[in-house]
């Protein structure tokens, strides 16, 4: 059987991903962008997405002749397209007024291509959408010989290319049994499970997976809550409870609150849809809100670890903000909790200084943001009153800790990830607070005036 002719269009972390990972299983692909700059920096190699493994396979892809990228404005593009058996669409659905999914762009798309497409070529979309957006894009495309495919995509930013090339499962979902085989097919040597299913069940299981998720991690972020109050570790609660397969060992890590370009958008886009059915879906409703809140739980642990009480001002307190992405291994700044944090200490009066492994302090995506940020820890934690964690880079564990210790003006971590070891840091001089975990003093290697411990809450409730 000779490989399809793919056209994949967007090539941001889920289109990039999926033309590059297609084109290594042999398929050969032509990935579109809009942006011809991006295009262009990607003719010479440059990715601007940190993906393991992403910039390797796109190179072999180049090199083999099997992968060619394409500005959709270049001529080029609408030859490739009345050339293509598969065409992706991997373009942003981002979160619109009310917070419905905003299908705007989509459907720019596929307006764009419907004429050029050729008959009985097969249209996916792997951008995720709502319930009926499969009935209302083929709508839209006025083509009775070209078919629509569902296909929602998975993985994990930071992660992409495992996660394509060792999917938990494919789900395609389609009226058109023949052209979901046919999309099927293009993943038939990664031996995934495959679910066969109608368009409408494929949106949904997207948004059921993503929302999911989002609920688990604010119940994880609820019992750290619980385990400060009641003075129980949020870790051995976890491993507890994830040694049961039903619940699974993943996403009960607490932090700062759930991020990212995906979980945010995806739960309000089902809530919207629920609505919009008349079912009012309260557990995804409180999801969201326990995130929120979890934004200011986090500010007032950092309020009462430096000012001592719960409701102390921090008027001209300064903090050295460790992380800014949404999570760890991304690069991504798209609705991460850390700026959420950071925003809410900025309006409780404090002094930020940032830093990020993966955010250069030139980056023009932080031009505007109203702190600085530095190219160097020590420099972020110079004269700092308490160095807050944010995302959890493995990095920050190696930092020079007795160093650090040297140059902040109250030794104190507060670690919103539980990354750091609480009895390290101690050694080095610093006080450590996280979330559902009790509190740890310095040893005394630092003069008493400068050490954290007094800083340092004791649970609010102990057990009786
Ligand atoms: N980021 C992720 O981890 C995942 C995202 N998704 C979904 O996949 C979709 C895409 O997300 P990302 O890849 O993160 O977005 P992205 O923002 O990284 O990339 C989107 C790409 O589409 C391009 N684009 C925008 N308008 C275009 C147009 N009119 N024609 C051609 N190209 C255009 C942009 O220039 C950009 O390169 C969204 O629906 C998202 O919810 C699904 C699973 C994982
Ligand atoms: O639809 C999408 O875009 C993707 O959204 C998420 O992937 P991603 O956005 O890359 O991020 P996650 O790894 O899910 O993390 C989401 C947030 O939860 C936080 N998190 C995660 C795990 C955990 O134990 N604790 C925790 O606080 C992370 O720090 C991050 O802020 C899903 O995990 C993917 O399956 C999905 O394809």
């Amino acid at each position: 059987m000779t490989s399809p002719r793919v056209v994949v269009i967007g090539t941001g972390y889920v289109g990039l991903t999926t033309g590059a990972c297609l084109a290594s299983l042999g398929h050969a692909v032509v990935c579109a962008d809009a942006d011809q700059d991006k295009v262009d920096r990607l003719a010479r190699g440059r990715i601007d997405i940190l993906e393991p493994g992403l910039a390797e396979l796109v190179t072999s892809g180049t090199a083999a002749g099997r992968l060619t990228c394409v500005g959709t404005s270049e001529k080029a593009f609408g030859r490739f397209l009345r050339n293509a058996e598969i065409v992706f669409l991997c373009v942003p659905t981002p979160m619109g007024a009310g917070g419905l999914a905003d299908l705007g762009i989509l459907e720019t798309v596929v307006r764009q291509i419907s004429e050029l497409l050729p008959p009985g070529c097969t249209v996916v979309t792997k951008s995720t959408v709502p319930v009926g957006t499969a009935t209302r894009l083929t709508q839209l495309l006025r083509r009775d010989d070209v078919s629509m495919v569902s296909n929602p995509e998975f993985l994990r930013e930071g992660n992409a290319v495992r996660d394509f090339l060792h999917p938990d499962r494919v789900v395609v979902g389609s009226a058109d049994r023949e052209a979901a085989e046919q999309v099927a097919s293009l993943y038939a040597s990664l031996n995934a499970p495959i679910v066969l299913t109608d368009a409408a069940s494929a949106e949904l299981i997207k948004y059921a997976a993503n929302c999911f998720l989002a609920v688990k991690l604010s119940y994880a972020n609820a019992i750290a809550e619980l385990c400060d109050r009641a003075g129980a570790d949020v870790a051995d609660v976890a491993a507890g409870m994830g040694f049961d397969r039903r619940i699974g060992k993943e996403f009960l890590a607490p932090g700062p609150g759930w991020g990212g370009s995906c979980l945010p958008k995806d739960t309000s886009a089902l809530l919207q849809l629920a609505d919009s059915m008349d079912f009012e879906f309260r557990l995804v409703r409180a999801a969201i809100d326990t995130n929120i809140r979890q934004h200011k739980r986090v500010v007032d642990k950092i309020r009462e670890v430096v000012t001592g009480t719960r409701l102390g001002s921090m008027s001209g307190v300064r903090l050295a903000l460790l992380g800014l992405t949404f999570k760890a291994g991304t690069n991504d700044l798209r609705d991460s909790p850390a700026l959420a944090v950071a925003a809410l200490l900025r309006e409780a009066g404090a002094e930020l200084v940032a830093y990020d492994p993966a955010v250069d302090s030139a980056d023009s995506r932080i031009a505007d943001l109203p702190f600085p940020v530095t190219d160097d820890p020590h420099h972020a934690a110079r004269g700092a009153d308490a160095i807050v964690v944010l995302t959890e880079w493995p990095e920050f564990r190696e930092l020079d800790w007795h160093r650090l210790a040297t140059v902040v003006r109250t030794p104190v971590v507060v670690d919103t990830r539980n990354l750091l070891d609480a009895s390290s840091l101690s050694r080095a001089g610093f006080g450590w607070t996280g979330l559902g975990k009790p509190p740890r003093s310095a040893m005394a290697t630092v003069p008493p005036s400068r050490r954290a411990v007094e800083a340092v809450p004791t649970p609010v409730t102990t057990p009786a």
